[in-house]
């Protein structure tokens, strides 16, 4: 469903950048950021705040973010709102120009930061169209690409978008999870304050497996109380049992948690099996549904966003909630063992699942560093509760 104005348009002058879609679609723009090209999926984030938290979230490898607030880049950047010294998104699409940065708070601009960080920026762009065409067709597969002198081969950056094999079967969370086991002590952040810091002797023990997580769930994790011990996505059981364990954290993370099976799946059922505590968030909740016996989908076009309403069945509480997945629990076949617990009120989705008769439960949403909603605290409040 290509749109006439943007497949057929000539490369108007001022333009270096591009985002070129596998079905041939050109949309051409102004580049900013890293020079160079990179390939990815196309989806959208309609949150109107904490871009840099975005940019820098694991879970958002190998894609493009388009945004939907126009004003992206104003406030600038800082050392504080990272949510991960690793690869998140490989770029973004944005309507505005950047503009000088302005907040207290800024260290350097967006367009210098994106740069160090190789990722390649887009501006000018319709993306309230891009937004519709992914909602209409779902999300497209594309080269991003930013030369100063506008120097594009078109029909190159087409062939390289359709070559891309997409993110469905893709297995990255092993890509972007830390090498290291490490002890994990900062807290959560305040202003005046920054990060808060937790004594290593705390109770309880929780170790969590890093699929690609965001920091901020493990400063939530020890705000609730926890010792935590962070662990790489293909820690043997052995180890993390060696690690005695009061709960074990299954982090978010990028690609299709079904494409896991070669380590995190096994090893999840495994600790099922044992009846250890396990919370798990995004990518750690679909592969917990997995571990339990469910199914997860691509979905059509995702939830990307901090302002998505779900619903606790319990009591049909509403929370506005932060999300980025792009696939989903199969709530039309949760075996028995799987109780549904939360849903999105956008589509229906599943966006929270319990194991019956045992002390593991996941949901589909997270809270994000700085502003932004902490709603699902209380989850974290109740895991490290039953930790005892
Ligand atoms: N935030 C996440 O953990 C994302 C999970 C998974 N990669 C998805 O796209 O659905």
């Amino acid at each position: 469903m290509a749109d006439a104005a943007t497949s057929h348009a000539q490369q108007p002058k001022d333009a270096s950048g591009v985002l070129v879609l596998a079905d041939g679609t050109v949309i051409w723009g102004r580049g900013f950021g890293a020079i160079g090209e990179a390939v990815g999926e196309v989806c959208f984030n309609t949150a109107m705040t904490g871009y840099q938290e975005v940019m820098t979230d694991p879970s958002y490898a190998a894609q493009i973010v388009t945004f939907t607030f126009p004003h992206i880049g104003n406030v600038g950047t800082n050392e504080e709102d990272l949510e991960s010294q690793v690869e998140g998104a490989v770029g973004c699409v944005v309507r505005e120009d950047v503009t000088a940065p302005s907040n207290f708070r800024s260290r350097r601009e967006f367009s210098d930061w994106l740069k160090s960080k190789g990722k390649i920026g887009l501006s000018g762009v319709d993306t309230r169209a891009l937004t519709r065409r992914i909602r209409l067709s779902g999300a497209p597969n594309a080269v991003i690409a930013h030369s100063p002198e506008g120097n594009f081969d078109i029909p190159a950056l087409i062939k390289r978008a359709q070559a891309w094999p997409g993110l469905e079967g893709m297995d990255l969370a092993r890509v972007v999870s830390r090498e290291k086991q490490e002890g994990w002590e900062g807290g959560v952040w305040t202003l005046g304050k920054g990060y808060a810091r937790s004594p290593r002797d705390a109770r309880p023990h929780v170790v969590a497996i890093d699929y690609g997580a965001k920091d901020n769930i493990f400063r939530n994790l020890v705000k609730a109380g926890a010792q935590v011990t962070v662990v790489p996505a293909q820690t043997s059981l052995d180890r993390i049992l060696e690690l005695k364990p009061d709960g074990v954290f299954l982090s978010n993370g990028p690609g299709d948690p079904a494409a896991t099976g070669a380590y995190a799946v096994p090893t999840i059922k495994s600790l099922l099996e044992k009846d250890v505590p396990i919370f798990g968030i995004c990518l750690g909740h679909q592969m917990l549904a997995l571990a339990a016996g469910a199914r997860t989908t691509k979905m059509h076009q995702g939830h990307r966003g901090a302002n998505h309403p779900v619903q606790r069945r319990e009591d049909g509480v509403v929370e506005i909630t932060s999300m980025n997945h792009g696939f989903a629990v199969d709530n039309n076949a949760l075996p028995d063992n799987v109780e549904e617990t939360h849903v999105s009120l956008f589509d229906g989705s599943n966006c929270g699942i319990a194991v019956k008769g045992k002390r593991a439960f996941g949901v589909q949403y997270h809270p994000e560093a700085s502003p932004g909603p902490q709603d699902s605290f209380y989850l974290f409040e109740k895991f490290v509760g039953m930790l005892g």
